[in-house]
């Protein structure tokens, strides 16, 4: 049975450039189940980022509604909007976001502290994660000591740390050689189905997208091809 996870209904956004109003997303309809894993691709300035913030609660839609299993996000208190983003959320972004003068395993245990984790409980979480990332012996390095690849294995660690229902990634491979690229990408598949944890990738890579399961596809702000239906 699939259940939904998180819903777009008729979503969009649009900013005042000082001159004109720029529609940046316009009724954009979709939702993703739980255990799903969906790219979101488009080209550049097409919302992609904007849906992105929007689905993770750092930016507002001025239409339309954001679903976390039937509750609309917008009529939560800043504090349970705060809460819902570290208990129910991963975010993962292209250039890594890694604190420089934290070891890999701090960055990752980071979380689970904020959240009250013993520092014991948190080391060992995090050693667990940086193992199942491959970076099992890469623990006490800085971000600066590891590879643009390692580093994202690193962010991908902390987005998983809290067991988040659902992790969003905002182009994550956009900073990485084809070949790393490919790579972190097939590691989120192999973490989505064994943990179960849904899984939103923001690319401009129609090829990466397409070796993931479901593709949103944004033009302009609007989608124009979703979860199977013929390209328009
Ligand atoms: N705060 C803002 N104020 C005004 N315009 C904005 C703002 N944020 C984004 N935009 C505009 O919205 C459009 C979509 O931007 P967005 O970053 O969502 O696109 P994108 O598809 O993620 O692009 P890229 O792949 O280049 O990151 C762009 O035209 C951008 O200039």
């Amino acid at each position: 049975m699939t259940t939904e996870l998180l819903a777009c209904e008729q979503v969009g956004k649009c900013y005042w450039d000082g001159n004109h109003d720029l529609d940046v997303l316009q009724g954009v309809n979709f939702s993703v189940n739980d255990g799903e894993l969906l790219a979101i691709v488009g080209s550049s300035g097409s919302g992609k980022s904007t849906l992105l913030h929007c689905m993770g609660g750092l930016d507002t839609p001025s239409t339309g509604r954001i679903l976390f299993r039937g509750n609309d996000i917008a009529k939560w208190s800043p504090r349970k909007l705060a809460e819902w983003r570290n208990q129910q959320l991963g975010f993962i972004y292209q250039f890594h976001h890694l604190l420089p003068e934290f070891t890999a395993l701090e960055n990752i245990a980071m979380p689970l502290l904020i959240q009250g984790q013993s520092a014991k409980q948190a080391r060992l979480r995090a050693t667990e994660l940086l193992q199942r990332v491959g970076l099992g012996q890469r623990g006490e390095h800085r971000p600066a000591e590891l590879s643009g690849g390692e580093r994202q294995r690193v962010a991908i660690a902390r987005a998983l740390a809290n067991q988040p229902a659902l992790v969003l990634a905002d182009e994550p491979t956009g900073n990485l050689d084809d070949d790393t690229a490919q790579q972190v990408m097939a590691l989120m598949h192999e973490l989505n189905q064994e943990l179960a944890t849904a899984f939103v990738i923001v690319t401009h890579d129609l090829k990466l997208a397409q070796s993931l399961p479901a593709q949103v596809r944004l033009q302009h702000g609007k989608i124009v091809t979703s979860l199977g239906e013929a390209s328009q």
